[in-house]
């Protein structure tokens, strides 16, 4: 799932690690716990990212699951300042998924990145349900890494929070989540 509202970025505020959710934030967070009742969760894992831990431990708490993080579940290292014009660098780096600005990560590797992190947590959960809390960007390019058609308008519309729901079958791979058809 894509994290609850959180905080805006500001200058000298806390870092990306240290960014939490803001008070309708935690309202959201809440909410995903009548909104997810029926899940029960064997796993809930986490990008170590603020608000998107805080986006599950509400559920950790009623599923007496505790979170596990890991830093392959992080926001996608865009090589970005928090910027206005965000948009504009983010439409061009989904035109050409292999294009890295210096110190950042491509979208292609994102994907690559997203995609192992999902099926090992698959993998050690065959047969159950795993709760992964994380972030807009790395949402769109799991998906997109799994063959679902995705783009930027896709990724831009995401709500926040997004839950998508990913079924791993063998060979056979299914999404549900809002955008997708
Ligand atoms: O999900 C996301 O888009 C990223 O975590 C960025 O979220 P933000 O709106 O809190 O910067």
């Amino acid at each position: 799932m894509r994290h609850a509202t959180s905080h805006v970025p500001v200058p000298g505020g806390p870092d990306e690690l240290h960014r939490g959710l803001s008070a309708f934030g935690r309202t959201q967070a809440g909410q995903l716990v009548d909104d997810l009742a029926d899940l029960r969760p064997d796993a809930i894992a986490s990008s170590p990212y603020l608000r998107a831990v805080q986006t599950v431990e509400p559920l950790a708490r009623r599923f007496g699951v505790t979170v596990t993080t890991d830093a392959a579940l992080r926001e996608w290292e865009s090589g970005l300042e928090p910027r206005p014009d965000y948009a504009d660098h983010y439409a061009r780096s989904w035109a050409d998924p292999d294009f890295a600005r210096p110190g950042g990560e491509s979208l292609a590797a994102l994907s690559t990145r997203a995609v192992a992190a999902l099926r090992v947590l698959a993998d050690q959960h065959a047969g159950g349900t795993v709760v992964v809390g994380s972030h807009g960007t790395f949402v769109a390019r799991a998906l997109a890494g799994f063959g679902v058609a995705v783009d930027w308008p896709f990724s831009a519309a995401m709500p926040m929070p997004a839950v998508y729901r990913l079924s791993f079958s063998g060979m056979r791979f299914h999404a549900e989540g809002p955008g997708l058809r």
